[in-house]
């Protein structure tokens, strides 16, 4: 459409040109004549219509430029001219025109020669401008009419009296005038033309610029409404928020009013709490306060009683002493005589309370109250002390507790004085024969009636030397004449447990077994209990029973305490003697008559001494019935208590070593089977002697010095040994075994064996192995102390040894301490893995010093030997520490069995040969005692 109305306007301008052209007279040769639109004739309307039909413009309803080349025109000149025209008329160069434009510029331009020719010489314009200029004056200086002329043509168009491009009008209209006269209608009509042109786009751009203002005023006001509405919207949206948060601002702020007051609050009350607990600390530190000065008073207290009791117990030994030089005999003997006779007056057959009548007090005469003595004891463990106290007095006595070797070289001293060579003076039916009417044999009749016949007059002087000896050595680190304990000892206590029995006990009873007898006494004496069990017991009972909670509760100190009891129970002790004498060749005889004449050892109720052939032997079948039913009695008692979680229960009574071996049966393989024993009976262990056993038939002696020592009394085919590998030395072999776990009747000798060493070096791996032949895995550490009894046969000897495992942590050093003054031997143990132990077996040697141990057997003995990879310790190195010290050396594995067993039957003969060494001695020293003793009594 718009190029409809483009082609209008051509149409327009030609045909106003064409009109000019026609008003305006032709001048110059030039002039086709009368190019006026008559001169489009019907004729070029035909060759036009011809044309487009030939080229198919007409179907096409467009001519193309191509299409010219078809054209023949006779009103014009050439094809050149035609395309002239095309191009002028295709002013936007599209190539092609539609039928009505291409006609109207024809129309206008005619196609005349004139109007070609016009144009091919328009066509090359040869720099217009300058020839225009060149050729053609200037405006002012042309002709007025010409300028006239011209200005009413610029008036026509309407441009103004002038306009910027007039002067170029002027010389183009000008030279058109001189040079084309015909198209100066054309350019005036251009010029008007372009001049309403002008004036319709400026009315335009007018009406834009109108609508323009408007719309931006409209769209300003627009603007303005919105941000006004914006703003206002703005400032209610404010107003809320603000609102809002002074509304949540002032929740918040009573909020944390609220919370600032609980707070408050809570402060007052913590401030009111904390004043409290402060008044309370304030109570309670001065009531600290003053508790601690308590207690520093009790401490001072407490050091002052240890003081006294240092010096009471200096008062005994010098007591003692005095005693022993002025009646010339061991005051347990009198103790026996008073005891014993006591307890025949009251009730014949019952031993208790004959044990219980008058013993210290009676011991002592006027001038000297042991009781008053002992009174100074407060503490349990030393009224326990004071009760078990019962070796003889000697001058040179030791601040420590008497030892059970003291016990017994007494006893065997006083047999020997005693007149009852038969035994009987302990007749159970009646108070012993012996009196208290001064005699030392009479005294020692009662007292160690069964020895008599052990040593008829031969041992009793060796007896007083050996009292003098215990003096020295109170308790196991005898010097030399110390060491006589051992089996000496046990002989003495052997003959001891009888006296008492047999002054309690009828003979009818000695013949029936033990636990006949036990029942017996059970059931006729339920509380007299057997005399020498009694006795001991009874002496100790207030004050042990006293001492037995703590004692219970602390384990570790029960085997301190209860070794000291040991030495007091020369009852106990009798059993372990009695095998001795069975053993000693030296007395065969008179070992069995012993063994006939005194009941077995009274906490070790051995089987020999039940045994059918024991009892028709003499009438100290009765005193060894009695000492038997004593010591199962006590055993009784011991392994009921024994049966109590903790091992040690037994030994918490603090009763002396007695206890300690009934314990240890409690823990051993034998029990009691068959007939009726008491509960405790029942339970205890195999390993030693039970009520059971004494009726089992005699076992075949293993050799020779088993058969002369107890004939028959071992039964047949009772394990004795362990499955261990034999040792050099001895025999592990059921019928000659080395080590037994079964209850060694005829025990030679017992030893107090303590292990020492660093915690972790194995002591009680080693320790069970021993007994349970496998090695214990998880042990824990010990705690306090713990102990064995482990019965070896060794050389035909029959050893018991109570062997202490201490705990190595040195929290329990002290407990420890205790139990060294008690040691027969001492087995020193390292971890040859660990160089440390090894060097703190110095420190465990002074720890014995210190605790005045002599004459102790050592055995140095590194542990782990299994372990060569991770050794620290060389053998040689332990070798030569050994040979410094001067004990015997040995290393071991307690995993593999490696030198276990052998290690303690190698200890086991060092004990024995440092004990026979002491016998020897006692034996030369005794005989200058017997007119001590004699003058003494009489
Ligand atoms: N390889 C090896 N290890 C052992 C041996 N004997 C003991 N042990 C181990 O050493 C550790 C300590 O053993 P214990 O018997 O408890 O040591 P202890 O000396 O009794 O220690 P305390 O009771 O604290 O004094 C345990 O883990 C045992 O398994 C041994 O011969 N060889
Ligand atoms: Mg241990």
């Amino acid at each position: 459409m718009e190029s409809g109305q483009r082609m209008y306007r051509k149409g327009r301008k030609l045909g106003s040109s064409r009109r000019r052209q026609m008003r305006e007279p032709a001048d110059g040769q030039d002039a086709p004549g009368d190019p006026g639109p008559e001169s489009w004739t019907s004729e070029a309307e035909a060759e036009l219509q011809t044309f487009f039909q030939n080229c198919g413009a007409k179907d096409r309803g467009f001519v193309t430029r191509e299409d010219l080349a078809e054209a023949k025109f006779r009103f014009l000149g050439n094809e050149e001219e035609l395309q002239m025209i095309f191009d002028w008329v295709d002013s936007e160069r599209r190539g092609r025109l539609s039928l009505e434009e291409f006609s109207s510029g024809l129309k206008n331009i005619f196609g005349s020669s004139l109007s070609t020719q016009g144009l091919r010489r328009r066509r090359p314009p040869p720099s217009p401008r300058v020839s225009v200029t060149a050729s053609f004056p200037a405006l002012e200086e042309a002709d007025s009419e010409e300028r006239e002329a011209f200005l009413a043509l610029l008036g026509q168009l309407g441009t103004g009296p002038s306009i910027p491009e007039e002067k170029e009008i002027w010389q183009l209209w000008g030279k058109l005038r001189q040079e084309e006269p015909q198209l100066v209608g054309n350019l005036e009509g251009f010029l008007a033309e372009m001049s309403s042109r002008l004036q319709e786009v400026r009315a335009d751009k007018e009406a834009l610029e109108q609508t323009l203002r408007k719309r931006d005023s409209d769209h300003h006001r627009e603007v303005w409404q919105l941000y006004e509405e914006m703003e206002r919207q703005i400032h209610r949206e404010k107003r809320q928020l603000q609102a809002q948060s002074e509304s949540r601002g002032q929740a918040l702020s009573a909020q944390m009013q609220e919370a600032l007051e609980a707070k408050e609050l809570e402060v007052q009350r913590l401030q009111q709490g904390q004043s409290e607990l402060e008044a309370q600390l304030h109570s309670l530190s001065d009531s600290h306060r003053e508790a601690t000065s308590e207690n520093l008073q009790l401490r001072e207290a407490g050091q002052d009683l240890a003081g006294q009791l240092e010096e009471v117990r200096g008062q005994l030994q010098v007591t003692r002493g005095h005693l022993d030089a002025a009646r010339g005999r061991v005051s347990w003997q009198v103790e026996e005589e008073v005891s014993v006779p006591g307890a025949s007056k009251k009730v014949p057959g019952t031993q208790a309370e004959a044990s219980e009548e008058g013993p210290l007090p009676g011991l002592f005469g006027d001038s000297d109250d042991w009781n008053q003595l002992l009174s100074g004891f407060s503490s349990p463990w030393q009224r326990a002390l004071q009760l078990s106290w019962s070796p003889p007095p000697t001058p040179h006595a030791a601040s420590g507790p008497p030892t059970p070797r003291v016990v017994r070289q007494i006893s065997i001293s006083e047999p020997h004085p005693g007149p009852d060579p038969d035994g009987p003076p302990r007749s159970p039916t009646g108070p012993p024969p012996s009196t208290q009417d001064g005699k030392g044999e009479d005294v020692a009749g009662q007292a160690m009636g069964p020895e008599q016949p052990v040593g008829p007059g031969g041992l009793e002087p060796s007896i007083e030397p050996a009292a003098g000896l215990q003096a020295g050595s109170p308790w196991g680190l005898l010097g030399a004449p110390a060491k006589e304990s051992g089996s000496l000892v046990a002989a003495a206590l052997k003959v001891l447990v009888p006296v008492e029995d047999a002054g309690s006990r009828p003979p009818s009873q000695a013949s029936t077994g033990l636990s006949e007898q036990l029942q017996a006494s059970d059931d006729t004496d339920p509380g007299p209990r057997p005399a020498p069990a009694k006795q001991s017991r009874q002496r100790d009972a207030p004050q042990a029973e006293g001492a037995e909670p703590g004692l219970a509760s602390l384990g570790a100190l029960v085997p301190a305490e209860g070794l000291e009891p040991v030495g007091q129970a020369p009852q106990e002790v009798p059993e372990l003697g009695e095998p001795r004498l069975a053993g000693q060749d030296s007395h065969p005889g008179e070992l069995r008559e012993a063994h006939g004449q005194v009941p077995g050892p009274e906490r070790m109720p051995v089987q020999p001494l039940q045994s059918p052939e024991e009892e028709p032997q003499a009438g100290e079948g009765k005193a060894v019935g009695r000492g038997r039913q004593d010591p199962s009695s006590e055993q009784a008692a011991e392994a009921t208590e024994s049966t109590q979680p903790t091992p040690l229960p037994a030994s918490t009574h603090a009763e002396p070593l007695q206890a300690l071996l009934a314990v240890a049966p409690a823990r051993g393989q034998l029990s009691p089977a068959g007939q009726s024993p008491p509960t405790g009976v029942q339970e205890l262990p195999q390993t030693l002697p039970t009520p059971a056993e004494p009726k089992a038939p005699p076992r075949p002696q293993p050799d020779t010095a088993q058969a002369e020592r107890q004939p028959g009394r071992l039964p047949p085919g009772e394990p004795q040994a362990e499955s261990w590998p034999s040792a050099p030395g001895m025999s592990s072999s059921p019928g000659h075994p080395a080590a037994t776990s079964q209850p060694q009747a005829d025990l030679d000798y017992l030893f107090h064996v303590i292990f020492l060493g660093d915690s972790n070096v194995g002591k009680t791996s080693f320790l069970h192995l021993l007994h349970q032949n496998a090695f214990a895995t998880g042990l824990a550490a010990t705690v306090g102390v713990d102990f064995r009894v482990k019965t070896l046969l060794v050389d035909n000897k029959c050893f018991a040894l109570q062997l202490w495992d201490t705990a190595g942590q040195e929290r329990y050093h002290s407990v420890t301490r205790q139990l060294l003054r008690k040691a027969d031997g001492v087995v020193l143990m390292y971890d040859v893995t660990c160089q440390e132990s090894f060097a703190h077996v110095r420190y465990w040697l002074d720890c014995l010093q210190d605790a005045g141990a002599q004459g102790v057997v050592l055995l140095l003995l590194g542990n782990k030997m299994d372990c060569e990879e991770a050794r620290q310790v060389p053998t040689e190195a332990g070798r030569q520490l050994a040979q410094e010290l001067g004990v015997s050396f040995g290393e071991c594995s307690a995993i593999l069995g490696h030198n276990v067993l052998e290690s303690m039957v190698n200890l086991a003969r060092s004990l024995k040969v440092q004990e026979d060494r002491l016998k020897d001695s006692l034996v030369e020293v005794a005989p200058r005692k017997p007119p001590k003793r004699a003058g003494c009594c009489s």
